[in-house]
């Protein structure tokens, strides 16, 4: 059994709109282990990106994480914060949450990466591919210098340093280590001619290369885990499974963890050892591939590998079940199963607040976890709601 990189618990995101409460991730439990690739799979709006902002602590206003905890295992952190920051330490673990904000914002980087649908959410259109990768080299370089003493970090930079930096982000101060890094890590990353196309600017490249430059940027903190959130989905079909070939190739070498987000079950299947799958803010079902993708219990699960695509068909979204992702308005949420008007087998037992239940697991590694009582009872179809019942769950909210 391996270890935990992260574990994620209770984890709960809120945007406070004007139309109202908005409950995007709701008391989201899942672990991360080390070396793997954990998959994130769900229809669009089931609350997956907001899951992955919530882990790296840039979930924007009006959203807010509201309860959660999201363990980091660093023996060096954990250390460093034991007397300061009791409540944050447990073993090994640091709960990345209650960590100063100073803190917090050193481990984007050398803890957690990330990587985007869209390359151009990361890279500057002004700034040379090769330099934007080597500043990240830099930063990183700075912040393992002067590790999380963010006081001392900025006056060792220097007030008129940062300046220059944030005013003149491209001239050229990069060092010739940092560049050179940033070639070798374009090379990494499979871009041919590297040292020439460090020279060019984002517009210069395809997207694949585009994805491929991001995915070195990312690389540049040698993260302990990568956040992947639809990182092909904008690729054509060829493109896209060279970039997962990638992802996959360098999760191995770097020993690194990875988080991935996808719609796409095809993709989940060929990249990731387990899997959580995300249901209108909730993870519904979680455990080993195996286990989720060959013994699902969740009917949502069933339904979505009802129509499972294949990595190769570049179908864009899933909707493979009736119905639509219920709105996430607080005010319009029930407390049963937020499934169960969609559900094939609901029953009268589904009208309350569920809880995970653990399945019987057909793997001995892992748990199966489900949120549906259907994990723990047979359907009875004598309890059946039928049609006419609920819609009424729809309307009585
Ligand atoms: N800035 C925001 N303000 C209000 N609501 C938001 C905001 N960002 C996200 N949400 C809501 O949070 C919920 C979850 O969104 P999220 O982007 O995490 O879904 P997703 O599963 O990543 O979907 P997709 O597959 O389309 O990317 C949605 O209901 C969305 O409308
Ligand atoms: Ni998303």
């Amino acid at each position: 059994m391996s270890d935990e990189i992260l574990k994620v618990r209770d984890l709960t995101t809120r945007f406070f709109t004007e139309e109202g409460q908005v409950n995007a991730v709701e008391h989201v439990d899942f672990d991360v282990r080390d070396g793997e690739v954990f998959g994130i799979v769900g229809e669009s709006g089931s609350g997956k990106s907001v899951t992955a902002l919530s882990l790296i602590d840039l979930v924007e206003t009006p959203g807010r994480i509201v309860e959660g905890e999201v363990w980091y295992r660093d023996a060096d952190l954990a250390e460093e914060h034991r007397d300061s920051h009791p409540d944050a330490v447990d073993g090994d673990y640091v709960d990345v949450r209650q960590l100063p904000e100073a803190t917090r914002r050193w481990l984007r980087g050398p803890a957690f990466a990330t990587i985007f649908q869209d390359p151009m959410s990361s890279l500057n259109p002004s700034i040379t591919v090769g330099e934007q990768i080597a500043e990240a080299v830099e930063v990183q370089r700075r912040a393992r210098a002067n590790p999380r003493r963010t006081r001392s970090r900025t006056q060792g930079y220097g007030l008129g340093r940062l300046l220059v930096d944030s005013v003149l982000p491209s001239q050229g101060y990069v060092s010739d280590e940092s560049q050179e890094r940033a070639v070798e890590l374009l090379e990494r990353v499979g871009i041919p001619d590297p040292e020439q196309r460090a020279d060019e600017y984002p517009h210069e490249f395809s997207g694949g290369m585009l994805q491929r430059a991001m995915v070195a940027q990312a690389l540049a903190g040698e993260p302990d885990v990568l956040i992947a959130d639809e990182p092909t989905t904008a690729l054509d079909v060829t493109i896209q499974a060279q970039i997962l070939n990638l992802l996959t190739e360098l999760q191995e070498e770097e020993d690194m963890s990875v988080v991935l987000i996808t719609h796409n079950l095809g993709v989940i299947a060929r990249m990731c050892q387990r899997v959580g799958v995300m249901y209108a803010g909730e993870v519904v079902e979680r455990g080993s591939l195996e286990d989720v993708f060959e013994n699902p219990v969740h009917p949502y699960t069933e339904g979505l590998l009802g129509s499972i695509p294949d990595v190769e068909d570049p179908a864009p979204r899933l909707s493979p079940i009736e119905g639509n992702v219920p709105s996430l308005l607080d005010a319009e949420m029930g407390d049963e199963c937020y499934f169960a008007d969609r559900c094939p087998k609901a029953m009268e037992s589904c009208l309350t607040d569920i809880e995970e239940h653990e399945a019987p697991a057909a793997t001995d590694d892992t748990d199966h976890l489900v949120r549906c009582i259907l994990a723990d009872r047979e359907y009875d179809e004598s309890e059946a709601l039928g049609s006419a019942a609920k819609q009424e769950v729809i309307s009585d909210d």
